[in-house]
């Protein structure tokens, strides 16, 4: 059992021993889990009374008539069904968590655009009131597209409560630990991991160790699965036995207490007299999980040439156009280069899907500078990017021989719809205005003569 780093008053159901206890392995099984013995139904999932005189409810994160294979349920065994609140929903103001379309006619999204890293101040700030959005994409209402965002919380969320019907948030640390009680378990969550919270679920988020930072995929779209591997096989890239899901855990605490909800981009708070995290048991594949990034085995070149950035796929939401992602999550970590003959950074391109970038630590090899941890970047549909001066004339004359990217990790949220900047992001005192200017200097090297200049 790990009661003793539960909050207050939690009870957590007892798993297998061992590094992720509180964890149950795989990504979209069907898990079972109860923090009271007999609490779960078997065999049947609406008893005519459940054990303990607990309410039996179901969380549906696709529509029921989904085909099985991509059908997720999850049943919750309650103290109470989910309906028990005191009072009407009230629109309230959360004035920099925007949702798309979020397009101001007078910024200008056309165009290359790189941050730094943005400070945590020093007022409070919660889960909710921390998060900042930078871009958007789509259209929350047709549950299409995404938010970028980067949370900036030093402050816990006691007797507050928040879900989003807007879609998925698959959340990655940088700076700082973060405990999301949800009312399916306890996640804890650092640099280096990544979690998903699912649609509807409610959750707290408590701050382990502050103050923490990091970035958000809003996904309005189609939930995030993992990547056909296609003729890689079996093996590699992200295993689903290394996605973990927590195990059942319950408060029953009656105090007055907040529900937040973000509904169509819009915020509402409705009250309540009882934490809402009181499920005792559950069963079912819709669930929140946490993935370790160290654990994503990467494939790449072993001969020649630069691969595209989809072997580095470590999520994939589909946008019911086959191969063209409403989102893919790209991982780029420390890995080995031997490619023989060949400029080995990313080549320049341009390209249909927009790229939204972010550094979890370290150097990325096509920006040597500029490009820091908790810094982003965005390259926008159609927009040329690629290798800065430096990275270009560096890998243009390196000696081939086999090298380590080490101590490096930064992502790519990558989407089918062009992303537009929020008034925050175009204004932000952290936009660095002079990016372009780490391609102005790269030079003609053509005379007109053959031969390698
Ligand atoms: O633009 C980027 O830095 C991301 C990226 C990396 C890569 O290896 C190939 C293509 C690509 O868009
Ligand atoms: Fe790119």
């Amino acid at each position: 059992m790990t009661s003793h780093s539960l909050p207050k008053g939690m009870i957590r159901a007892a798993s297998i021993a061992g590094p992720h206890e509180g964890y149950m392995p795989g990504f979209g099984n069907d898990f079972e889990t109860e923090a009271l013995p007999g609490a779960l139904p078997q065999g049947m999932n609406s008893p005519q009374k459940c054990n303990y005189g607990l309410y039996g409810e179901q969380l549906s994160g696709t529509a029921f008539t989904a085909p099985g294979h991509q059908n997720e349920r999850t049943w919750c065994y309650r103290i109470r069904p989910s309906v028990k609140h005191t009072h009407r929903f009230r629109k309230i103001d959360v004035p920099l968590w925007k949702s798309a379309p979020c397009i101001d006619p007078d910024i200008v999204s056309l165009g290359q655009y790189r941050w730094d890293p943005l400070p945590v101040p020093d007022e409070p700030l919660t889960w909710i009131t921390g998060m900042r959005t930078m871009t958007t994409a789509g259209d929350v209402n047709t549950q299409t597209g995404m938010a970028s965002h980067m949370y900036l919380v030093n402050t816990s969320m006691r007797d507050e409560y928040f879900f989003s019907a807007d879609g998925e948030l698959l959340v990655v640390p940088q700076e700082g630990r973060l405990r999301f009680c949800t009312e399916l378990g306890i996640i804890d969550l650092e640099p280096k991991e990544i979690a998903i919270l699912p649609r509807g679920l409610v959750y707290r988020v408590e701050v382990l160790e502050g103050p923490a930072r990091g970035f958000v995929c809003e996904n309005y779209g189609q939930k995030f699965q993992l990547p056909g591997r296609g003729p890689i096989g079996a093996n590699c890239m992200a295993n689903r036995r290394d996605f973990k899901t927590p195990v059942a855990a319950f408060e029953d605490r009656e105090v007055p207490s907040t529900v937040t909800v973000k509904w169509c981009g819009q915020f509402h708070e409705t009250k309540i007299g009882h934490s809402p995290l009181d499920v005792v048991a559950w069963h079912g594949n819709y669930a929140p999980v946490k993935y370790d990034l160290r654990t994503y085995c990467p494939v790449g070149a072993i001969l020649f040439d630069h691969p595209d950035p989809s072997i580095f796929t470590v999520l994939t939401a589909p946008s019911g156009v086959e191969g063209t992602a409403n989102i893919d999550f790209v991982l780029f970590r420390e890995r080995w280069m031997v490619a023989e003959n060949t400029f080995r950074p990313p080549w320049y391109h341009k390209n249909v899907m927009s790229e939204l970038m972010g550094n979890i630590y370290g150097v990325y090899d096509a920006k040597p500078k500029g490009f820091v941890p908790g810094g982003m970047s965005l390259h926008n549909c159609m927009l040329p990017h690629g290798p800065d001066k430096t990275a270009f004339e560096g890998a243009s004359n390196a000696a081939l021989k086999p090298e380590k990217l080490e101590d490096t990790m930064s992502f790519m949220f990558e989407t089918r719809f062009p992303q537009h900047l929020t008034p925050f992001a175009a204004q932000a005192g952290h936009l660095q205005e002079d990016y372009i200017d780490c391609w102005g200097s790269l030079e003609k090297k053509f005379d007109g003569t053959p031969g390698v200049k």
